[in-house]
């Protein structure tokens, strides 16, 4: 069985293939303090709860917290007896590489993304990932990655608006019904749906215009269903993209005799 875990900023997910299979999927907080004792405490409650039986033989990492990484390496070896790939690192091949600037490290996770959104919806695709950073990636006729733009996150500019207006409550992202907010936080709430909406169908368009083709928008993240309603601005909402291009680049390796 593989053993597939995405580090973001905000959330660390784990989830389990059998070959093609899926078994299950487990969230916590990304912490780089975490031991690889306290992940494999974590990870078998929940999995004996679920009265699973787990017999994991490879492991793929994919973090956008380098600093996580050491302790995940320490599960995969310590607690399963295997060494992980991670994306990025030169020993992971990816079946097509990014085009980008020389010297550039790109994000795993949209690497990841990029190729699984690549298998399923094919070429020319715009990816667009509600995290801690809204991130939209640009996938290319062949499946690269060829550059993208990087967003604040919506949790992380209403967080950056309460740490920095004093009379700015926290409030949480909701579709509010008007445009016009008739109290602070529904003005806010505004600024953030509205503006998100904007954001996005903005950048999607620019994207379009600037490669001179209609691409279609695969959208993913826990945000990502708030911002489709009603407004058609995503041919597709796929909350297991990562780690579908977890599995797959994990495959891909194995095909190649590598890991
Ligand atoms: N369904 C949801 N509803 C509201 N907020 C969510 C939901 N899913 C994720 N979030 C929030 O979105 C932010 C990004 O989450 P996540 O996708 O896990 O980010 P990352 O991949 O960067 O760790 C976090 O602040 C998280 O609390
Ligand atoms: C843009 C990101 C911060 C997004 O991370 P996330 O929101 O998933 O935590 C991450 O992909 C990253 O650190 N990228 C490196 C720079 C780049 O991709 O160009
Ligand atoms: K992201």
């Amino acid at each position: 069985m593989l053993l597939c875990i995405d580090t973001g900023n905000t959330n660390t997910v784990f989830s389990v293939w059998d070959g093609e299979q899926f078994v299950g999927m487990w969230r916590i907080s990304t912490d780089h303090r975490r031991t690889a004792d306290e992940y494999f405490v974590w990870l078998s409650t929940l999995i004996s709860l679920q009265k699973l039986e787990l017999n994991i033989d490879s492991c793929i990492i994919s973090s956008t917290a380098p600093r996580v990484v050491f302790n995940l390496r320490v599960l995969c070896n310590r607690y399963f007896d295997t060494r992980p790939l991670v994306v990025g690192k030169p020993d992971c091949l990816l079946p097509v590489a990014p085009r980008v600037d020389f010297g550039t490290v790109v994000g795993p996770d949209r690497l990841v993304n990029t190729w699984g959104a690549f298998d399923r919806h094919g070429p020319d695709l715009i990816v667009v990932d509600f995290g801690t950073a809204t991130t939209f990636d640009v996938v290319d006729t062949d499946g690269a990655y060829v550059g993208g733009v990087i967003a604040p996150g919506v949790n992380l500019s209403l967080e950056a608006l309460h740490m920095g207006a004093a009379s700015l409550p926290h409030v949480d992202v909701t579709m509010p019904p008007k445009v016009i907010g008739t109290n602070t936080v529904a003005c806010i709430q505004s600024g953030i749906y509205w503006g998100y909406i904007g954001l996005v169908q903005g950048v999607v368009d620019k994207i379009r215009e600037e490669r001179g083709r209609q691409m279609k928008v695969v959208a993913t993240g826990g945000l990502a269903p708030l911002f489709d309603q009603g407004f058609d601005l995503f041919d597709a909402i796929e909350d297991d993209l990562t780690m579908h291009g977890l599995r797959l680049i994990h495959d891909y390796n194995k095909e190649m005799g590598n890991g």
